[in-house]
């Protein structure tokens, strides 16, 4: 049987926009397979005009890949604590997610990827950028690939989610936790995708505190090198929402940014977390 399925790339680096599917129907295993290729190939790929994709059939997509993340210090939708609505007001000046980051590495078992439908967007901006760390990994000297292959870094929620965070807490249209104690986890510095063997870069300027043995103040230069390194254009995509899109992203080998460039206009967004396993 042929399918009609299409995939689109949207830059060199990553990102696919995939025609053909509805993401409210439940998809034929040939389908499934193929957004899950797509998925792999791309790291981040997208869907339009997906105005039926109620909660449920949000959360049932998701759980095709993974266990749904419940989020520890965010509060969920009323009736659907795995959902998260992501909602910045007119008047509300900062955003959740306006900083590079890739989501949930601060958990001992960070998320495989997240999936966001777009309820209400602006008349203009509010766009979303990605960037593919394989890319960045690979753009490496062969020196400081071999000296971040040795190196452990120790990813905590205590910055973002503490009192100085940038995150939701300063926010009125998401009710967040303070978490000023958050455990701390060590994962690897380089870590390899546990479904393609292919390796990138794990660190990001959200969560990652310091490499394990070494001081704060030690780690900054070269986290902060890693960190201007890793958002570099050639390795980015930009996609412009449109009420109805859905984005699929790999947070194993991807940071995303949220723009906040439409200061007067309301946003909402809605988001469904998959489990992953220990980067290894
Ligand atoms: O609102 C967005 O575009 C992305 C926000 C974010 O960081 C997330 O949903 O994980
Ligand atoms: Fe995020």
């Amino acid at each position: 049987m042929t399918s009609a399925i299409q995939v689109k790339p949207i830059s060199g680096a990553l990102g696919a926009e995939i025609d053909g599917v509805d993401l409210a129907s439940d998809l034929s295993n040939e389908a499934f397979d193929q957004v899950h290729q797509a998925f792999l190939d791309h790291h981040v790929i997208f869907f339009r005009g997906q105005h039926g994709l109620t909660p449920e059939k949000h959360k049932a997509f998701g759980r095709h890949f993974g266990t749904l993340n419940v989020h520890p210090y965010v509060k969920g939708m009323e009736g659907h604590p795995e959902i998260l609505e992501i909602i910045k007001e007119p008047e509300e000046k900062t955003n959740f997610g306006g900083g590079w980051h890739t989501d949930m590495s601060f958990l001992e078992e960070p998320a495989l990827g997240s999936i966001l439908h777009a309820i209400e967007v602006p008349p203009f901006g509010g766009d979303t950028l990605w960037a593919n760390q394989h890319l960045a990994y690979e753009a490496l000297s062969d020196g400081l690939k071999e000296t971040l292959e040795g190196l452990t870094a120790i990813h905590s929620a205590k910055g973002e989610y503490g009192p100085k965070g940038q995150s939701a807490l300063n926010r009125q249209s998401m009710e967040a936790t303070a978490a000023p104690d958050a455990p701390e986890f060590e994962h690897p510095v380089v870590r390899t995708h546990p479904e393609t063997g292919r390796k990138g870069l794990y660190v990001n300027p959200a969560f990652t505190l310091r490499f394990k043995g070494w001081s704060r103040r030690e780690s900054r230069p070269l986290l902060n090198y890693l960190f201007e390194h890793s958002r570099q254009e050639p390795f980015t995509c930009r996609f412009r929402w449109e009420a109805g899109s859905v984005a699929f992203w790999d947070n194993r080998s991807t940071w995303h940014f949220a723009l906040n460039d439409y200061h007067g206009h309301r946003r909402h967004m809605r988001r469904v977390t998959v489990n992953g396993d220990r980067p290894f």
